[in-house]
């Protein structure tokens, strides 16, 4: 039987692993399990194959000052999130392209910027 040991280590403190089509996409389940670690504001979509959330600004300069700061954990982890970014907000949209649904990676990350605030 495989065994499987959940890491106890806080999500944003966890490192992304290199992303393969071995990369387990999380179920339903696991995923409202990491999402209660996150800030309220993400949400799961029905399909359970992506978590967005949409940040608000004061205007430009701070929106794109969020936008840098997510460009370098993407960078970082080698995790990119879609963008769509407009005058005072930026919507922040995760999935595992290589899996085409969720994996760690994508929770780890929402973690991250979560901690930018
Ligand atoms: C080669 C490189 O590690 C992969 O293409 C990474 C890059 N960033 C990625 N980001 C996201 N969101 N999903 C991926 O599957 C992914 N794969």
């Amino acid at each position: 039987m495989t065994q499987r040991i959940q890491s106890t280590t806080a999500l944003n403190e966890r490192q992304c692993l290199a992303c393969t089509t071995a990369t387990a996409m999380l179920t339903a389940t696991q995923c409202k399990a990491f999402l209660v670690q996150l800030n309220a504001d993400w949400v799961l979509a029905s399909s359970a194959k992506e978590i967005s959330r949409t940040f608000k600004f004061k205007d430009y300069y701070q929106t794109m000052a969020f936008v840098n700061a997510v460009a370098w954990i993407a960078n970082r982890q080698d995790h990119h999130p879609e963008l769509i970014v407009n005058y005072n907000r930026c919507q922040v949209r995760y999935s595992t392209h290589t899996i085409g649904g969720l994996s760690e990676n994508d929770f780890i990350c929402a973690a991250k910027i979560d901690a930018l605030e």
